[in-house]
């Protein structure tokens, strides 16, 4: 196995010429149902955007299509869905962590997330709407990009 450094593996999970397309899939942060105004369903806040979590068929039909291996939280406690990145090491996980970090920092919406060597386990769900939401499907298809990215 060649040396690797941090830098360059960041630089490979996320060269600066993917930003703008991983910004524009992340886009639907900026257009989430705004028009939604239902008021039986329980809305985020953030900002002057009130967002509903996913109706269960919407939910099912995201992880079905869009994200490979993206799961329910088992047990029923919490509406939320759940996945573990496996890396090769340590520099290529915490690369992928700063590289979301820095995608939720800029559209405020943030994973529950725990890291040990090169597993990164990440739970979404929006808080502000008790449940999934579209901020969590758009999060998590940043994340699957970032990945794919990385190993091209
Ligand atoms: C006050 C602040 O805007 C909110 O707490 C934001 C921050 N990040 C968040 N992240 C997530 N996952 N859900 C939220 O509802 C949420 N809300």
């Amino acid at each position: 196995m060649p040396a690797r450094n941090s830098l360059s593996l960041f630089s490979r999970l996320a060269p600066r010429s993917n930003l703008p397309s991983l910004l524009h899939g992340a886009s639907a942060f900026h257009n989430v149902n705004c028009n939604v105004t239902r008021p039986s369903q329980p809305f985020s806040t953030v900002g002057s955007q009130r967002v509903p979590h996913l109706s269960k068929q919407a939910r099912a039909a995201a992880l079905k299509e869009d994200l490979a291996g993206w799961v329910d939280v088992k047990g029923g406690e919490r509406d939320a869905v759940e996945k573990t990145f496996i890396f090769h090491d340590f520099n290529e996980a915490w690369g992928f962590m700063s590289r979301v970090a820095l995608l939720a920092e800029q559209h405020n919406h943030h994973p529950e997330w725990s890291n040990v060597y090169n597993k990164v386990h990440v739970i979404l769900t929006t808080h502000d709407a008790g449940g999934v939401s579209q901020k969590d499907v758009t999060l998590a298809k940043a994340m699957d990009t970032i990945v794919k990215k990385g190993k091209e």
